[in-house]
């Protein structure tokens, strides 16, 4: 199959979809006919895409958590425990890591220790090896939508079985479960096989049933300034358009700065609006997804749900569909359903708290809408250009000239170049902007704010404020202030 920014015709997606269904023994039992008479047979209440639209319309948030364990019934009994306990308005099944990396025979031996052990030997549920019939047990006993979150370069299989068996919502995308989630992994080759997943939920969409797509936002969740994500989650929107997605959520990572972060949320949503009319695509149901702080977390339980309470509330006066909850447990590992639950409750509170408010504008607000709206609009036009009018192959030129760059991504791709820093009130700012594409006025713009963070502090812009913010939050501060 070779790349390009071109709907796959039925014949060119069947063909690729029998090698899929023989990555591993469960692939044998996806039948997409019996998929979409299932889905069909499914309340409303379990379907991703409308309680997104119903939020939007509403103009409420809705909290989701993320979670997932190995054993079918004791991930049940989490889900449910997050539903009844946490107040969850969306469930996840969070994916295991060797999933991630199609290990599946890895897979099976956690699942058999997890049976010996009494407890879940893997980080997240193995969809592939639990099969349709596996998930489906998960879908039948709760009772809200559900969505497979995880972090796969290729997730051809692992989205066929799990759509297959009732989820409604995938995440992901070939950059954004690409560049933060792999090390040597071809961009050429993710693009393509998320080209895959958009073009099985086109079918879907094509066959009656609405399945939600919801590329990956916060990217590695370091310091990426706004319009480096938000110039990922428009391209990557195009991409799912253009397979016949028609449900989208585009997400982005809380920086920390409020102003800033109601700004991204605002240019993201308006932004994505405008390339897709500009593109044709005048039906998709856009919604917009926050994620609570995914950069370090302090240990103290009591500041974890300061942070997770401050991100609810950004959320909520940003006015983002969805916001992804976080945990106290999140400087540990991966949480107890309790500390889970406490996540969702702390940030339901919040919600219902600032329910009806949205922070309204001014004259900053609109100056940082105006400054990421016009630093993304330099990234996406070079990256057109350099495609030749091809999103695709723009977007593999783009991370070849380091145009695209995603700060502290592990991938060989990514250009690593371009640094970032946070401005004396905490906006995320370009410290050096490698090759990413902004004009003079926007690097002088980004230069004259750290400035004044250099002024305060009695120190030159220097990369040392980088390093300062990465470790900042888990010590307790927003800016890394020199000690
Ligand atoms: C982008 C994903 C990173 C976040 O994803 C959370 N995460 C990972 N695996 C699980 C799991 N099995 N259950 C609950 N949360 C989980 C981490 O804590 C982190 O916040």
């Amino acid at each position: 199959m070779k790349l390009r920014f071109k709907k796959w015709t039925e014949e060119e997606f069947f063909q690729m979809r029998e090698e899929v269904l023989k990555g591993w023994p469960t692939g044998k039992d996806v039948d997409l006919e019996e998929a979409i008479k299932y889905h069909k047979s499914l309340p409303e209440s379990k379907s991703f895409s409308k309680k997104l639209i119903d939020a939007k319309k509403s103009g409420i948030t809705l909290a989701q958590p993320r979670a997932g364990v190995a054993l079918i019934d004791q991930h049940i009994e989490l889900l449910n425990f997050l539903d009844k306990e946490g107040g969850a308005d969306l469930l996840p099944s969070t994916i295991d890591s060797y999933t991630r990396q199609n290990k599946y025979e890895n897979c099976e031996k956690g699942i058999e220790e997890s049976i010996k052990a009494g407890r879940s030997l893997l980080n997240g549920f193995p969809g592939v090896n639990h099969g349709v019939a596996g998930c489906r047990k998960v879908v039948e006993a709760t009772s809200l939508p559900l969505q497979l979150r995880h972090g796969t370069p290729d997730a051809r299989l692992l989205s066929e079985i799990m759509i297959a068996a009732g989820f409604t919502s995938d995440e992901g995308g070939g950059i954004s479960y690409n560049v933060p989630y792999a090390k040597s992994v071809s961009l050429e080759k993710t693009l393509i096989d998320w080209q895959y997943v958009d073009r099985l939920v086109g079918w879907y969409e094509e066959h009656g049933v609405s399945i939600n797509r919801e590329p990956f936002g916060p990217l590695t969740g370091t310091l990426v300034p706004p319009s480096m994500s938000n110039a990922v989650g428009i391209l990557e929107g195009l991409m799912a358009a253009e397979q016949g997605v028609k449900n989208l959520t585009l997400g982005y990572g809380q920086c920390g700065n409020l102003i800033q972060d109601v700004a991204a949320i605002r240019a993201l949503e308006e932004q994505a609006e405008e390339y897709f009319k500009k593109f044709g695509y005048n039906d998709i149901q856009l919604t917009t997804v926050f994620h609570q702080w995914m950069g370090g977390f302090p240990e103290d339980e009591a500041k974890a749900f300061g942070v997770i309470s401050n991100g609810a509330s950004a959320a909520a006066l940003a006015g983002a569909t969805k916001v992804i909850v976080k945990t106290p447990h999140e400087a540990i590992g991966v949480p107890t359903k309790e500390a889970n639950a406490a996540g969702i409750r702390a940030t339901k509170m919040v919600l219902n708290l600032l329910k009806g408010q949205k922070l309204s504008t001014s004259p900053e607000l609109e100056k940082e809408i105006e400054i990421i709206k016009a630093e993304t609009k330099c990234i996406l036009d070079k990256v057109y250009e350099l495609g030749n009018g091809d999103w695709a192959i723009g977007i593999v030129k783009a991370f070849e000239q380091g145009v695209l760059d995603v700060p502290f991504a592990p991938s060989i791709y990514n250009a690593g170049k371009m640094m970032p820093a946070r401005d004396n009130v905490g906006k995320v700012r370009y410290l050096a902007v490698g090759n990413v594409p902004l004009s003079k006025e926007l690097v002088d713009y980004n230069m004259a704010q750290l400035e004044e963070r250099a002024k305060f502090e009695g120190r030159p812009v220097t990369f040392q404020m980088t390093v300062d913010d990465i470790f900042a939050v888990g010590k307790g501060t927003l800016i890394g202030r020199p000690e």
